[in-house]
């Protein structure tokens, strides 16, 4: 057993998360919920080496770095059983506003008569930014109004700074990389979807409104510019939020499974929409525009126990598989020892 491997009593988990992350998230309920599961959770000192700490039965990071990457590989080679929960690799893919989605049609179909898929969407970057310039040929591709989103998805500020463009004179504000989606109306509700491992809950929160003349004449030279538009506290948009219908369970429980497998990852959220321009003959249609790691489960009722199931499940299936594997070898050198 490496020093890092967790042994002993109870189960040890080490969490590295920026400080601002620690103050939301590791509340005095959380660690009380799952103490009571025989859970410790175990701050990581982010100023030492990561090898030097321990023991863990699993480690949870939202640190993005090349060094800490560097650190956990280093780290999960000298401790092979401590759980990481995710991979780097897997996780880096949400990091771009274009890999972060275009699996999504490529997924299982939904068995429910309800569909699902992505807004139409295309980067502009070095290599193709004259299409901005070049709005009939940018036609072929999306349709206006749309949101510019920046490409890179990292938890900065800037990542989350986008702009609703409603014609192709607007499109020249743009600063590439940049993803074109299309506006879809959806009443102003998203629908975010928090997933850990195989503990799912959705809720409900406040959306841009539909892409109505109002909001184009707020709009100074056709782009309005927006920021984490969900997250804002005023009750504009509140009627549409009570009067919305949250998706039947069984469907956002298959879709958060089938992003987990896609993805290899457990901890994330994802925003969906309902798409408002289908039409009835064509039914009920979600969209997904967004994927994050490990997001502020704390804004979740009850998310003390979600996250707590989480970790005794990811923590005990391993042990099982484990002690079945010893048992398998075991029961294999007493059959040899037999013959
Ligand atoms: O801080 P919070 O609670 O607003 O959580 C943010 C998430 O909000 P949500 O839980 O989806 O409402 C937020 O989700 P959105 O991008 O707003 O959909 C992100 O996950 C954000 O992480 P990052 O800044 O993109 O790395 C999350 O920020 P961090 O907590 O990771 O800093
Ligand atoms: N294609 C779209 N059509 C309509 N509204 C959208 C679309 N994409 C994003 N939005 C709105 O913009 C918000 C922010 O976009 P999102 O991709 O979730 O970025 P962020 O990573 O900053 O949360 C969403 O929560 C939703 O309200
Ligand atoms: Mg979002
Ligand atoms: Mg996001």
């Amino acid at each position: 057993m490496g020093n890092g491997e967790g042994g002993g009593d109870g189960i040890r988990v080490g969490y590295a998360l920026p400080l601002k992350k620690v103050d939301t998230l590791i509340t005095p309920s959380l660690v009380t919920c799952a103490q009571q599961r025989g859970i410790h959770l175990i701050p990581i000192d982010l100023h030492k080496p990561l090898i030097d700490q321990g023991p863990f039965h699993c480690l949870v990071h939202k640190i993005y770095s090349d060094d800490w990457n560097r650190q956990l590989l280093d780290f999960k080679s000298k401790n092979h059983s401590v759980l990481i929960i995710d991979s780097p690799d897997a996780i880096q893919r949400l990091h771009n506003r274009i890999s972060m989605l275009d699996f999504v049609n490529q997924l299982s179909p939904s068995p429910f008569p309800i569909s699902f898929g992505i807004p139409r969407q295309i980067v502009v970057d070095d290599s193709n930014a004259q299409l901005l310039n070049d709005p009939n040929n940018l036609l072929k591709f999306i349709s206006f109004p749309a949101i510019a989103k920046p490409l890179v998805a990292d938890g900065s500020a800037k990542s989350h700074e986008m702009s609703l463009v409603f014609n192709a004179q607007a499109l020249i504000e743009l600063r590439p990389p940049v993803v074109l989606q299309e506006f879809v109306d959806h009443g102003g509700v998203v629908f975010k979807v928090y997933v850990a491992g195989n503990h799912v809950k959705c809720v409900k929160r406040r959306s841009l409104p539909d892409a109505s003349r109002q909001l184009q004449s707020q709009a100074q030279g056709g782009i309005l510019t927006f920021s984490q538009i969900s997250n804002l506290a005023d009750d504009k948009g509140a009627n549409c939020l009570d009067d919305a219908q949250v998706p039947p369970v069984d469907f956002v429980e298959f879709m958060a499974k089938n992003l987990r497998q896609a993805l290899t990852l457990h901890l994330f959220n994802f925003d969906m929409i309902r798409d408002r321009r289908v039409s009835a003959e064509l039914g009920i249609r979600y969209l997904v525009i967004d994927i994050n790691y490990f997001p502020g489960y704390a804004k979740i009722p009850g998310y003390e126990a979600m996250l707590t199931d989480f970790l005794y499940d990811v923590v005990k299936n391993t042990r099982d598989n484990k002690d079945a594997d010893l048992q398998h070898e075991r029961q294999g050198q007493m059959g040899n020892a037999a013959e």
